[in-house]
């Protein structure tokens, strides 16, 4: 008897197999292999992926850390022992966020050994970003971070043709360059220095789907993309592993801020769905734990990730081919209503004037 007898034999399948058409026979063998193998993979990678982030006693470097995502993941990575550094602007801000991200890992034995600590620095600009790194590895004896959070990002979503070049130019400094700056920096200290780390960079959903609205902030975030595909290979000479996230809207400060702007027409393509950045910290945990390269925060955005990867490892091969054939089935129709939306909003676009 085969092996695959063998396993048949206990199915419902050797019950049935006698009475079936041989090409049913083979349907029913391809369906019964194709659910054990994600059923063993998920096992597998429950078992093999436990390990494969363990943020306890690792230095947590944190870009945008002060609100919003950046602010859960550091309580998150508190609770499980991690030291934590925070970066951003506004240093009342990055005082309040330290307070409660120690809070979070104030119940621990370990919570005195742990440090904390914040940088304030201007991310759009290289020598900052290197003197906010240097300025966290300070306090651990030079020693650059072990994990970071590349997160700090905005979004000023307008009609194309209303939003002034700055913009433009803005949020690719602060989206990509920022990202780049500390990802560059913290790469090479750690290539210098034998740190096998992680780099976690915060992308979009919105940069792998283009809505109206987002032409500024799209590209600047699928930028994030690319550099990720680039270099989770090349890191692989000095251990480093490269991550990239991919959230939908999260109830942040940030998604207030931007729905003053947001065109309406925006909004009814995206709908009002949103998650807590708490929730979506920990779809990001999950994802790191499986060793998930591209990590997404909720089921759509799985399955827009599942059919846009290209040469971009699966995360479970069966699964994502299944999301990219659902993504595949109604992207048409999608596209076609949320097309018709803006047709029909035409007359609420005034244009402006031309230049006289
Ligand atoms: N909220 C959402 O719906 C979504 C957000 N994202 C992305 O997730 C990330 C986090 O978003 P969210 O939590 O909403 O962001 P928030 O706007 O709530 O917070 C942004 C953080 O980045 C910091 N920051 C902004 N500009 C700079 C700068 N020039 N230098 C240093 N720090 C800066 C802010 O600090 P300070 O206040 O001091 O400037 C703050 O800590 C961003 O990259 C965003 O694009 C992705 C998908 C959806
Ligand atoms: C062409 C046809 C389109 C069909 C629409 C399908 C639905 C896609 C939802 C995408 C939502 C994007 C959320 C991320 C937003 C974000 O990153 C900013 N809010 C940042 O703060």
């Amino acid at each position: 008897m085969s092996l695959i007898d063998y396993i048949l034999q206990f199915t419902p399948y050797s019950k049935l197999s006698g009475n079936l058409h041989p090409i049913a026979s083979v349907i029913v063998t391809l369906l019964i292999a194709i659910v054990s193998y994600i059923m063993v993979n998920s096992f597998m990678s429950k078992i093999l992926g436990r390990n494969q982030f363990n943020p306890q006693g690792k230095h947590v470097y944190i870009t945008g850390g002060s609100r919003g995502l950046g602010k859960a993941i550091g309580k998150m990575l508190a609770a499980k022992g991690a030291h934590i550094t925070i970066c951003a602007l506004n240093e009342k801000a990055l005082d309040i966020a330290l307070e409660e991200i120690k809070g979070a890992a104030r119940h621990r034995n370990d919570y005195s050994q742990l440090i904390f600590n914040s940088v304030s620095a201007d991310l759009t600009k290289n020598e900052e970003s290197i003197r906010a790194l240097d300025e966290a590895s300070a306090k651990h004896n030079g020693r650059v971070p072990d994990i970071i959070f590349c997160n700090a990002g905005s979004c000023i979503p307008k009609v194309f043709i209303e939003q002034p070049i700055e913009d433009f130019e803005y949020m690719m400094q602060l989206n990509y360059f920022g990202a780049l700056y500390t990802a560059h920096k913290a790469a090479k200290l750690m290539a210098q220095q034998g740190v096998k780390g992680k780099i976690i960079f915060v992308s979009s959903l919105a940069a792998l789907v283009g809505i109206m609205g987002y032409s500024a902030y799209t590209p600047s975030k699928l930028a994030l993309r690319g550099l990720t595909e680039c270099l989770r290979q090349e890191l692989i000479l000095y251990d480093i592993g490269v991550h990239c996230f991919f959230p939908g809207n999260m109830d942040t400060d940030g998604l207030s801020e931007e729905n003053k702007t947001k065109p309406q027409l925006t909004k009814k393509i995206e709908g009002d769905d949103k998650q807590t950045p708490e929730q979506a910290a920990k779809s990001l945990y999950k994802g790191l734990c499986k060793g998930n390269v591209f990590i997404t925060s909720d089921l759509l955005g799985d399955a827009i990730r599942a059919s846009t990867l290209g040469f971009v490892e699966a995360n479970n091969g069966i699964l994502d081919s299944f999301l990219c054939l659902m993504i595949w089935i109604v992207s048409k129709p999608a596209r076609l209503i949320a097309d018709k939306f803006v047709r029909d909003g035409k007359s609420e676009y005034s244009v402006i004037p031309a230049d006289n």
